[in-house]
């Protein structure tokens, strides 16, 4: 459990400097995190579970499944209804919300919320009185919010892909259209080729499927902006870290690849809604400039303050009046922010999906990958721009609970208990490998269903096998998943790598990993991914609530820079000129590195300052040369059979 101070050192804290709030609506809950405002010391943390919280919505793994499996969703009114009932469930463990100074949010990304035209007014006009669910069943013009694990929108990804294509030969590429070549010419201008996840793509599907609620729609947001709405009772932009996940928001002027090495600064400083695509999406030009009033201004200053808490919350909770709300941002780049990332350390999130984050400092997207815009950046940083890359994979926690659910009995100490057996016993790399793409998958694109081979030698001397392996699943999905990342994690670091010398070349692996979410607290996926990934493995603090305490250090970092542009803009000359200037300007991490120095510091400093470094992170797992050395031997076997394993799964 993550180390909460008790009620009274709440008070404490609270009475010298208030504290800032993070919630996150993620695939399966809503969580909150408390945190002191001076210090990011966690203090409280809650969560509502929508499969076991919220029955009466019938969701499994906090989303509903189409019958062909493909349509993937959530009811929006089950977001705004955790809500209430996480407000209610803080109010009943008596959180000292009058004391909170600043809140932000964190949402899953991609996944679109459409609110209809009586939305401004139902929001302006919340009865404290009233839960805001039963208030806002006239603010949606969809009553579902499509999930990130959607799969439904294959040809609205082709429409993607050919526009990108065309923009491309516009500007002067010379090649015959491909689904590769339209991929390629999306990843350039939005830093992701053509998902059907992703919000463009989602947006264009609704419009084509339902032309009377397309024209009652108002606002559309993410989820991480319809938190930032409900929070400030007023529409809000979306985050622009966040609205990379839309595949229309343009990063790049380059559309023809003519430089192998990463995108200029120059290049890249002008970002925007790329009009060309907001007309596919929306059919026609005079829709696309609706489309783009609907999607708003987007959020460039990730700490910028976007107004004030609600007066609902201030009635019905007892929020202060002054309590300040700055942007939301996706679940992915909240995590990110919980940590100060150098080069070659990586985060795993271990969510629903498993996710790994990296820092960049160039504009170097790939296909199979995505590129954020940093989620901290500030308006001011037009020339040093920064990313967050990420590599995102659907087949994560609910593959392997999958795996878990047929051992006896179906649990996680079970589980892990099969993973060394079957190691010791021989049963995994190299002997045995085996895919679990058990929904379409993002890595590799599309691949579906699941093989398994015993393999003799190498990947070319390999033998299908049709029966499950009760013996060894556990080890080989785990192995599995691992050692794609580590593939790809090698790619992106190459890509990085200046050097071409052998010693650059062959160390190319990470120097740390940091594993946060669900799965992160468990033994046998911690030394696995030390053993497959070949570096250390650090727990997280804030592991189970990295998204929420995430989107807190945002929030006490807008906090920081509010109050002190106040101080400097001052009526009295005295409190003008002690302000500190720099502070209202200062970026992210060195806001939080600051305030964690003197945390450390002021407790002893020492020892405290290495187990600080990564806010409280502890070592879990080293790797095991012995395995290290049998997974890095077996890598390009791996990749050729992973190959295979595409069109194997397909004819399956
Ligand atoms: N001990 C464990 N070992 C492996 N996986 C676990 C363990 N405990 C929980 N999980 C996984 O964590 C997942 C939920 O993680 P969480 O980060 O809360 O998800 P999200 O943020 O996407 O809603 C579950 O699907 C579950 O399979
Ligand atoms: O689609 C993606 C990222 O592109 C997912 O990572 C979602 O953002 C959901 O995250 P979790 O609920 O698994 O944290």
């Amino acid at each position: 459990m993550v180390q909460i101070a008790s009620n009274r050192a709440q008070g404490a804290a609270a009475g010298d400097h208030g504290f800032v709030l993070g919630l996150d609506s993620s695939t399966q809950s809503f969580k909150a995190s408390l945190l002191c405002s001076k210090t990011l010391e966690p203090i409280s943390e809650a969560s509502i579970h929508f499969d076991s919280d919220l029955p009466q919505y019938g969701t499994s793994g906090g989303v509903l499944v189409s019958e062909q499996g493909d349509e993937v969703w959530s009811p929006v009114e089950m977001i705004v209804h955790a809500m209430d009932e996480l407000l209610d469930k803080l109010r009943q463990q008596r959180w000292d919300l009058a004391s909170v100074k600043a809140v932000s949010a964190s949402g899953q990304q991609h996944a679109t919320v459409y609110w209809s035209d009586a939305s401004t007014d139902l929001l302006a006009r919340l009865d404290a009185s009233r839960t805001i669910s039963s208030q806002l069943q006239g603010a949606f013009s969809r009553s579902i919010v499509p999930n990130w694990q959607d799969a439904s929108t294959t040809s609205q990804c082709d429409s993607f892909r050919r526009c990108a294509f065309r923009q491309a030969r516009a500007a002067g590429l010379d090649t015959e259209y491909t689904e590769e070549a339209g991929d390629e010419a999306l990843t350039r201008l939005t830093g992701s080729a053509a998902h059907t996840r992703f919000s463009g793509e989602q947006i264009m599907k609704f419009r084509q499927r339902d032309a009377e609620a397309w024209k009652g729609t108002h606002r559309i947001g993410l989820v991480s902006s319809a938190l930032s709405t409900l929070l400030t009772q007023t529409h809000q932009g979306i985050d622009e870290s966040d609205a990379c996940g839309t595949n229309l928001w343009q990063l790049s002027h380059r559309n023809v690849d003519d430089d192998d090495e990463g995108c200029s600064v120059a290049a890249a400083a002008k970002r925007h809604w790329n009009v060309a695509l907001l007309q596919e999406v929306a059919g026609s030009q005079e829709e696309a400039k609706r489309l783009e009033g609907m999607l708003g201004e987007v959020e460039c200053d990730a700490g910028r303050v976007i107004g004030k808490i609600g007066k609902w919350f201030v009635q019905r909770y007892g929020f202060d009046s002054e309590c300040i709300v700055c942007p939301g941002t996706g679940d992915n780049p909240a995590t990110f922010l919980s940590f100060a990332l150098p080069p070659k350390q990586a985060v795993l999130s271990l969510g629903t999906s498993d996710t790994v984050l990296l820092s960049s400092d160039t504009y170097n997207p790939k296909v199979y990958g995505h590129t954020f815009v940093h989620p901290a950046l500030r308006e001011t940083d037009t020339a040093e721009l920064r990313y967050m890359s990420m590599l995102c994979y659907k087949n994560g926690s609910l593959a392997r609970q999958a795996i878990r659910d047929t051992l006896k009995p179906p649990d996680w100490d079970h589980f892990n208990k099969s993973v060394f057996d079957a190691r010791s016993a021989g049963l995994g790399l190299p002997r045995r490998a085996a895919f679990y793409w058990l929904r379409q998958e993002i890595i590799p694109p599309g691949a579906r269903g699941t093989v398994r081979y015993e393999l003799h030698g190498s990947s070319s001397h390999y033998l299908q096998q049709k029966q499950a392996w009760s013996d060894s699943d556990a080890l080989n999905i785990l192995e599995s998943q691992f050692m794609s990342y580590r593939h790809r994690v090698r790619q992106y670091l190459s890509s990085s790598t200046s050097s071409n010398n052998d010693a650059a070349q062959s160390d190319l692996t990470l120097d740390a990993v940091y594993l946060v979410g669900g799965a992160s607290n468990n033994p046998a996926i911690q030394q696995l991914v030390a053993d497959v990934m070949g570096c250390k493995v650090y727990l997280a603090q804030t592991r189970g609530n990295a998204c929420s305490v995430g989107a807190a250090y945002k929030a006490a970092w807008a906090l920081s820079r509010h109050t002190a542009a106040a101080a400097s803009s001052s009526d009295t000359a005295a409190a003008a000129a002690a302000a500190d200037k720099d502070a209202a300007r200062e970026p992210f991490e060195k806001f939080v590195s600051r305030v964690r120095r003197g945390v450390v510091l002021g407790s002893g400093g020492g020892a405290a300052n290495a187990r600080d470094e990564q806010h409280g992170a502890s070592l879990v797992a080293q790797p095991d040369p012995k395995w290290t050395k049998v997974y890095a031997k077996t890598l390009d076997t791996w990749i050729e059979l992973e190959r295979r394993a595409q069109s194997d799964a397909a004819r399956v």
